[in-house]
């Protein structure tokens, strides 16, 4: 590992991330890898919909980032997940392709039948969700993973074992019960579900390593966002050896979504020194494109990808920019904008602008004005801004400019 590991080209993060002190608990797996679920829990945000060409090309670009999985969908779902996920099995692009299902065996059918390399498979497994939401007998929930997941991996699917509401379940007794499914039935790997979001960093810590405890197979993070912890929940389980992270592009999501991928990516590679292999340069375009195609809202200061990131209006960070220049960009950028592969930093303006800024802008438009000429604009930017609630466009700011240094515009 580099010297000083937070400070490289392309970021500069705190140096406490790595002190002795700070890292002496982390026990990150040799291989993380990420198991991508944009095209099924993705989707599974409220009106997002994907047609069949535009999975294909979501799949295609999350190949080119480097994931290392795509869960396609589910085939039970509609005719065109099915040939969705039959399409990008046949392109061979590179991830492995996984289907999702529950843990019936003719849903496992419908994945066999895909083509797919392997099947995450859902059942409840938290006594109140099994009893309430479904009304079965727990009984039913055992025996059918039993014979369900059995059956897949006598077809030649991998399988991922996927209890719904594992947080949320009674620890050991939930244990338990996934080791009688093991036992009897098949899985490959177990995923840490945390359904509704309501797990804690420091308990997810606890819970991956209970589980590792007593289950001897993989690992994997499934962790949602409805308090904002997925990020940092799924981060504590790799530091506990868990191998797989869930995650989509954006956290898109049921409800507040799943852990974003793009967040966790950048943090895992400065914060804690894990390259898992994304070729980071891809994350802005592969968010713009499912942001294009999800149809969804991202705030412009969403973390890595938002696209006001890079957008300076203070200033304060102007002048920080102006003295510092994209040499020492990271400064005042915690990631560099190409790392990530964001547009270049760029000097805006409004309201919170400041002298430096609209000096720039004015050299910019050629304009060599004295001090007290370059105040009075700075001044008229910040009242167009306030009465316009907006930033000003180049052609406004030179407008602006004119008008109030009485030159013809
Ligand atoms: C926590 C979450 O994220 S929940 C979101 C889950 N994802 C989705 O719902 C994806 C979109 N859903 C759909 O397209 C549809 O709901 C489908 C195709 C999945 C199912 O179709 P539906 O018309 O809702 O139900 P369908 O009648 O086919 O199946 C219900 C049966 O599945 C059974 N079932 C439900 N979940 C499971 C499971 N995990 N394992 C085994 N059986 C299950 C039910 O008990 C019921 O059985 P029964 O017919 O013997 O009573
Ligand atoms: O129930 C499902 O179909 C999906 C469940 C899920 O993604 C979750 O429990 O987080």
């Amino acid at each position: 590992m580099a010297t000083e590991p937070w400070k490289a080209k392309d970021w500069f993060v705190s140096p406490w991330n790595y002190a002795d002190e700070a890292v002496k608990d982390l026990n990150f797996a040799k291989q993380i890898k990420v198991h991508d679920v944009t095209l099924r829990d993705g989707e599974q945000q409220t009106g997002v919909i994907f047609s069949k060409d535009e999975k294909i090309r979501i799949a295609e670009a999350l190949a080119e980032a480097g994931v290392h999985r795509i869960e396609a969908g589910m085939p039970v779902v509609s005719a065109s997940d099915n040939e969705a996920i039959k399409e990008i099995v046949k392109r061979n692009l590179g991830p492995e392709i996984f289907a999702f299902a529950r843990c019936m065996v003719d849903d496992v059918k419908r994945a066999i039948d895909t083509g797919v390399k392997g099947v995450v498979m859902e059942i409840p497994s938290s006594m109140h969700l099994v009893e309430n939401a479904y009304r079965w007998k727990m009984e039913k929930a055992i025996e059918t993973s039993i014979e369900s997941t059995r059956y897949a991996h006598d077809n030649g699917l991998e399988v991922v074992f996927f209890p719904i509401d594992f947080s949320r379940a009674e620890l050991k007794w939930a244990i338990d019960l996934i080791e009688r499914v093991g036992k009897e039935g098949h899985m490959d790997a177990v995923a840490l579900v945390d359904t509704f979001g309501v797990l804690s960093p420091h308990a997810a810590r606890y819970f991956a390593r209970e589980v590792k405890k007593r289950l001897n197979v993989r690992l994997e993070a499934h962790f949602h966002q409805d308090f904002g912890m997925g990020v940092a929940n799924t981060i504590m389980a790799l530091a506990e050896g868990v191998e797989v992270m869930h995650t989509t592009v954006l956290g898109i999501g049921e409800r507040s979504g799943n852990t974003p991928m793009e967040e966790v990516v950048m943090a895992l590679k400065t914060m804690y020194g894990q390259d898992i292999g994304i070729d980071t340069t891809k994350l802005t375009p592969l968010a713009n494109l499912v942001q294009r195609l999800a149809g969804v809202q991202v705030p412009s200061n969403k973390a890595i990808v938002g696209s006001g990131l890079y957008q300076i209006e203070s200033g304060i960070i102007a002048s920080w920019f102006k003295n510092c220049g994209e040499q020492m960009a990271t400064e005042l950028f915690p990631i560099r904008w190409d790392a990530v592969g964001q547009p270049p930093a760029d000097i805006v303006m409004g309201k919170g602008s400041g002298i430096d800024s609209v000096n720039i802008w004015l050299q910019d438009l050629g304009m060599q004005v004295s001090d007290d000429d370059a105040m009075t604009v700075l001044q008229a930017v910040k009242a167009y801004s306030l009465k316009n609630k907006k930033m000003l466009s180049k052609g406004e700011f030179r407008d602006l400019a004119k008008r109030v240094l009485g030159k013809a515009a």
